[in-house]
């Protein structure tokens, strides 16, 4: 099903007209589908399901990706547990209706604090990236009398053909432990009283459309399982981590759920391994956009700009990685294109959401930055002293405010002058 879609030459959130959201609620407005939402998470629960490896499967969504406190509880109620990174992650999926039982914390540098919160909850496990972070857990579980479940996040060092500011699992990277010392690592762990070894975890970037880099990972994982079995270290779960791509163009085609999970599933069977996810960009990505207004029009020498009222605080994935959003006319028009450069009002140079877009446009008329769930408010910032924009989520033909704008005032509300 498409989510969103031109209906009568107006582009629709399911059956909501986007020129109704932008009247009622005004834009920069990020729109979520309810129906996207679902069925993205129902693909992964369906092919685990299906899968006799993957029947006991828990899908942590990666919260990172975007945090809204109605997306956590509408995953927390079709099942799903969660990937946190903070204490205010886990604080937010508490407070969104999660099992604290099926969450799981990632992240190379875990606080104290935040690992006594983790364990008070009794979380499904910690996923550890150092040596002194699992010394530090050790102590802080001891303090209060429990064993904190781990699981190592081992580096595969495989080349996952992303981005390099989103690839995660190679050498260079600052995450996970080296594969070549996990063995070291594990008997260090075993040993150390108040850390019980659950899993193995791995995650190996971020927006892959070949999924044969996940099989090369779990290839290596395995051997790493072998031997610690054969040395006594029993692993109950093994953690695949995130990073399944989604289409940014129209004419993309992204792999499917059954075709990055199945030949991981298939090497699993009869292992007794307990498979878990964290998937996070593929569950929202294309469940999102950012609806926008052109304020002006101004045809430069050598360029022609549209200057819309969502900028890069909004979405800053083309600023910081160059990334590719479709920028959709709400209402198009038939007639001539010109080139635009779609930017906003930050003084900024990289302050563009698309660049050479051949569009038809008049001053006044809204654009829907296409797949903006992920990793689009999620990064938003205040930059220039700009609120951030209202969240909406359209449910059928109902639209739900889940975040409402920012004012100004909440902005400095915390500050303060000095007395003199
Ligand atoms: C440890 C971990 N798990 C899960 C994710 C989610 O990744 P993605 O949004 O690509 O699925 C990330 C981010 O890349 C991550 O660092
Ligand atoms: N923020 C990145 C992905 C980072 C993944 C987090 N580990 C993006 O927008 O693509």
């Amino acid at each position: 099903m498409t989510h969103f879609a031109l209906n009568d030459g107006v582009l629709h959130a399911e059956s909501v007209a986007l020129p109704a959201i932008a009247e009622q609620f005004g834009t920069p407005a990020y729109v979520y589908s309810r129906s996207a939402l679902t069925e993205s998470l129902r693909e992964f629960q369906d092919v685990l399901g299906a899968h006799p490896a993957g029947t006991d499967a828990l899908v942590c969504y990666a919260v990172k990706a975007n945090s809204n406190l109605a997306i956590l509880n509408l995953f927390a109620r079709l099942g799903a547990g969660f990937d946190i990174v903070s204490g205010g992650e886990l604080k937010r999926v508490l407070a969104a209706g999660a099992d604290p039982k099926k969450v799981v914390f990632s992240g190379v540098g875990k606080t104290a604090a935040e690992m006594q919160q983790a364990l008070d909850v009794g979380i499904f496990c910690f996923n550890i990236e150092s040596i002194p972070e699992l010394e530090r857990l050790n102590e802080v579980a001891g303090r209060s009398g429990k064993k904190a479940p781990i699981s190592l996040r081992v580096n595969p060092n495989v080349d996952p053909k992303t981005h390099p500011y989103i690839s995660t699992g190679l050498k260079e990277a600052k995450f996970g432990v080296a594969y070549d010392d996990a063995l070291a690592l594990y008997r260090r762990a075993a040993a150390l009283p108040n850390i019980a070894i659950a899993g193995i975890d791995c995650h190996i970037g971020s927006q892959l459309l070949d999924p044969s880099p996940f099989v090369e990972a779990l290839d290596r994982i395995l051997v790493l399982i072998d031997q610690l079995t054969a040395e006594g270290i029993h692993i109950h779960h093994l953690d695949l981590g995130g990073g399944l791509g989604i289409k940014y163009k129209a004419d993309q085609v992204q792999p499917t759920v059954a075709s990055y999970l199945n030949p991981l599933l298939d090497k699993l069977q009869g292992r007794g391994l307990q498979v878990v996810l964290e998937p996070g960009r593929r569950l929202v990505g294309n469940a999102g956009l950012l609806l926008t207004r052109v304020e002006f029009l101004k045809h430069g020498e050598a360029k022609d700009f549209a200057i819309i009222d969502a900028a890069m605080n909004d979405l800053m994935r083309p600023a910081l990685y160059e990334a590719w959003h479709d920028i959709d006319p709400v209402v198009p028009r038939a007639g001539a294109t010109r080139d635009y450069d779609v930017v906003g009002p930050v003084c900024e140079t990289g302050d563009f959401l698309g660049q050479a877009r051949p569009l038809n446009l008049q001053a006044g008329d809204l654009l829907a930055v296409m797949s903006a769930g992920a990793y689009g408010m999620a990064m938003a910032s205040n930059y220039n002293t700009r609120p951030r924009a209202v969240e909406v989520m359209v449910d059928g033909g109902q639209v739900h405010v889940i975040r409402q704008r920012e004012t100004v005032e909440q902005l400095y509300a915390g500050e303060s002058v000095l007395p003199q």
